[in-house]
């Protein structure tokens, strides 16, 4: 099987474009757009998986067949919004970092982010450049890189020992962005290959927001205590008003809602039962790539073992 090494790397959203039908047409896929699945279902009888597709346009419903079936739905399905006390009073407006669109309505406000992954880092740059005042929770530890770094990494790591290239990445994030303690950003134990590969946490990549906390344009706050009002406590008891909150909190999988006789593959939360890198695989042709937390390498990894072995069981079935 071979793989297009054209893949974009920083180039303007027409041209990504381009690429996906490129990729599209190269591959003969047929994407159904605006569908949303309703159910899967294994039918012991007939050997097969039965999907309610639902056209999202017109509502109607479609029942698909097939003798294989992937789980590509992902681990950032469905907004995650953490319990804060007090968090259904608070006074203000709230979103899902899912829902954000641009910060041209938050000039003016004051406004906190709550998070500190890729999403929370680029909103709290996007707000400030609006003109919002802009806070970030940043409660623990992480890995701040370029974007240079991070794929310096993904390549090296393929051939060099991941320890010695988490060295070398961290070398180059501290030469580049100096030591950001004092600024409320500061670097987890583990290196950021091994922390990805060890917890699912993924590095963030700057876009300006390290810039804007050192400026103290945008300032860096612990973790949330509890909501009264329009008034946010934080650890320690420091106590700010805010209009808005953007949780850029993350997300959760929606798998097991949807997927029935999952249960040889999936847990209730809609990850992997078995342990990596045995994962991706389960009973009656039922495969998962992009569950196990392992970033984009880890998805590579599942597709790849999937389309493979799909292969394989296809021509002993034919
Ligand atoms: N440009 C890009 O390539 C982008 C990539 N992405 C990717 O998409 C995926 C999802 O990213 P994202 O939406 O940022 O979600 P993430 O899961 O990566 O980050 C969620 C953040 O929310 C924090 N958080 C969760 N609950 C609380 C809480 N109660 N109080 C304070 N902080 C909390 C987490 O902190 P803690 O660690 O303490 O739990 C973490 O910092 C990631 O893989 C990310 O790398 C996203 C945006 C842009
Ligand atoms: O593959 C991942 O998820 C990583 O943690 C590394 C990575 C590659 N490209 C990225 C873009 C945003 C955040 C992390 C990565």
């Amino acid at each position: 099987m071979s793989y297009p090494t054209d893949a974009p790397t920083n180039i303007p959203k027409d041209q990504f474009v381009k690429y996906l039908d490129n990729y599209i047409e190269r591959f003969d896929i047929r994407p159904k757009y605006q569908t949303d699945i309703e159910s899967c279902s294994y039918d012991e009888g007939r050997k097969c998986w039965f999907s309610m597709a639902r056209d999202m346009t017109t509502s109607v419903v479609v029942k698909y067949m097939a003798r294989f079936l992937v789980v590509a739905s992902g681990e950032n399905s469905a907004a995650n919004i953490p319990m804060i006390p007090g968090l259904h009073e608070f006074a203000g407006e709230t979103i899902h970092s899912s829902r954000y669109k641009s910060g041209a309505s938050y000039s003016g406000k004051n406004v906190l982010v709550v998070g500190c992954g890729n999403s929370g880092m680029e909103i709290a740059y996007d707000l400030a450049s609006y003109g919002a005042n802009t806070s970030i929770v940043v409660r623990s530890p992480v890995h701040v890189v370029t974007k240079e770094i991070i794929r310096l990494g993904m390549t090296l790591v393929r051939h060099i020992p991941i320890n010695d290239v988490d060295d070398l990445l961290e070398r180059m994030s501290n030469f580049v962005f100096g030591d950001l303690t004092r600024h409320g950003i500061v670097r987890p134990k583990l290196g950021p290959l091994l922390l990805k590969a060890k917890t699912g946490r993924s590095v963030v990549i700057d876009v300006g927001t390290v810039g804007l906390s050192k400026d103290g344009a945008i300032k860096v706050l612990g973790n949330i205590s509890k909501i009264k009002g329009n008034i946010v406590e934080f650890e320690g008891g420091k106590e700010n008003a805010f209009d808005a909150i953007v949780f850029a909190t993350g997300y959760k999988s929606t798998a097991n809602t949807w997927l029935k006789n999952g249960e040889s593959m999936l847990n209730n939360d809609g990850l992997h039962k078995k342990e990596f890198p045995n994962h991706w695989t389960g009973a009656n042709g039922l495969y998962c790539a992009g569950l196990a937390k392992r970033g984009l390498a880890g998805i590579a990894m599942d597709a790849k073992n999937s389309a493979n072995d799909i292969l394989s069981s296809y021509h002993s079935y034919t």
